[in-house]
């Protein structure tokens, strides 16, 4: 975990994530393990959004007319989108956009859909791939040119408050859902020159990666009535006036599959939140000459009895070295290892071992299912104080700029702040020291800024970021 670009290009191999020779640049290939933690997630995901949103699919393709409707959305976008000019032999007469998200796919569409505010709030989703012609350093899952696993919502609401109700809703579903995949997280709102184009504010989960480099895991995003005019989403109220509707959107991508590996990953490699491990539990046989054919009989009887449960299981009954399998399965990042050899029998007793603390217990056999099921619970929460309380040491306060400036060079990771909020001042702070402003995390009257003196009006983050 020294050099962490390395780590994590490494174990993108080893555990079989993606196959990244495919010979596009920025695109990948799913490979079997890879593709099933990748729809765990995704799961978790679909389990929250579900309550109350609806799923929908949209063409991936998008005619130029529509992406240009809204100025400063395209804008935003214009030296990222990929195009298709033919099909076959034959020039298009309108040039086609890979979508690099989905607004101005949607949005026409909502227009014939949105009539009466008797038809809002309207709440869909969709996971695709999105396309993006990203031009700085690509990295897969990280920064990628096609980015496979974009779940992006989109809301209309007939209120503004209902739609800064949305963006707050919002917040609360990528709270709930970074918890459970245990990863640790920082909320700003983004700068005004950092926001999403065509919004009127951009909320942004940031985490920090083990190299402190920050990385944009989830963004909120409150659009207002930008888009509703551009595209006529309007509604008629209950005194029958016209009126526009109020949007909200909001994302997440390939990148929070790259923080589950490398904020929990180690030097044995994965080590994979019990929620989303694609095998939850690995049963090795201890076998010996006597007894072999017993111990394997009640390996069996313990992987049928957890799958009752609900639990995913995997008896490794190949015929090599335990330790093989212990390297492989702790490589593989599962959460919980167990054991049984002829004593065991004898003592009607198992043994657990717990990828994330190294922790070896024995447990009796008569209740094992509930010990499995407490096991993997505290390995969840142990799992996510880690993460906590490493990114929380990895952000610092500073008084003054070039303090920052020794922070992020010797230590990287996340700079907090007392900070003016205006914009030349911002852009001064990030070419000076070479970062970013993460935004806004609380608006604080009382001190000054700390790098123009004058009056401070919040606490801010910045950070070098991927
Ligand atoms: N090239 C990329 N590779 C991987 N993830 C990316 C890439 N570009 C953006 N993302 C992720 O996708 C999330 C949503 O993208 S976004 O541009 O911020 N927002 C939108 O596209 C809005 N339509 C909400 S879905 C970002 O927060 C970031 O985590
Ligand atoms: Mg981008
Ligand atoms: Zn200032």
């Amino acid at each position: 975990m020294t050099d962490f670009s390395e780590w994590f290009h490494d174990i993108l191999e080893e555990a079989e994530i993606i196959d990244s020779r495919y010979p596009v640049k920025g695109m990948h290939v799913w490979l079997p393990h890879g593709f099933q933690l990748r729809k765990e997630i995704l799961n978790i995901l679909k389990n929250i959004l579900d309550r109350d949103h609806d799923e929908v699919l949209f063409p991936l393709l998008i005619p130029e007319g529509e992406l240009a409707k809204e100025g400063i959305h395209v804008k935003g976008f214009e030296d990222e989108v990929y195009w298709i000019t033919h099909g076959g032999l034959t020039e298009l007469n309108q040039k086609l956009a890979l979508r690099p998200t989905s607004e101005t796919a949607m949005y026409p569409m909502f227009a014939l859909w949105v009539r009466s505010h008797t038809d809002l709030p309207l709440k869909v989703y969709q996971t695709v791939n999105t396309f993006r012609y990203e031009t700085k350093h690509t990295r897969p899952l990280i920064r990628v040119r096609e980015i496979t696993t974009f779940t992006e919502a989109h809301t209309v609401h007939s209120t503004r408050k209902e739609a800064e109700e949305q963006v707050e809703k919002a917040i609360e579903i990528y709270k709930e859902y970074f918890d459970m995949l245990a990863l640790p997280y920082v909320i700003t709102r983004r700068p005004v020159w950092d926001k999403f184009p065509g919004a009127d504010y951009t909320m942004a989960f940031d985490t920090i990666m083990p190299d402190g480099k920050s990385l944009q895991i989830g963004t909120v995003h409150n659009l207002g009535q930008t888009f509703a005019k551009t595209f006529e989403i309007t509604f008629e109220n209950p005194e029958g006036d016209h009126k526009l509707g109020y949007q909200t959107c909001y994302g997440l991508s390939d990148r929070v599959i790259a923080s589950v590996i490398g904020i929990h990953g180690d030097d044995s490699g994965l080590c994979l939140p019990p929620a989303v491990s694609p095998k939850q539990i690995v049963i090795v046989p201890i076998i010996f000459k006597k007894k072999g054919e017993e111990v394997l009989e009640k390996c069996r009887s313990l992987k049928s009895s957890l799958e009752k449960e609900g639990f995913r299981v995997h008896l490794d009954d190949r015929d090599i070295r335990a330790g093989k399998k212990y390297y492989e399965w702790e490589m593989r990042g599962v959460p919980l290892r167990i054991e049984i050899g002829p004593r065991d029998l004898e003592k009607n007793s198992a043994v657990l071992s717990r990828r994330d603390n190294g922790e070896k217990f024995s447990a009796n056999l008569d209740n094992i299912c509930d010990e499995v099921e407490n096991t993997l619970k505290s390995i969840t929460s142990h799992m996510k104080e880690k993460a906590w309380a490493k990114m929380n040491s990895n952000i610092r306060p500073v008084e003054g700029l070039e303090e920052a400036r020794d922070e992020i060079e010797n230590n990287k990771g996340v700079i907090s702040f007392d900070w003016c909020g205006n914009e030349e001042c911002g852009k001064e702070i990030e070419e000076k020291i070479r970062v970013d402003i993460l935004g806004v995390q609380k608006e604080e009257d009382g001190g000054v800024c700390f790098h123009c003196s004058s009056k401070a009006t919040c606490r801010a983050l910045l950070a070098r970021t991927y």
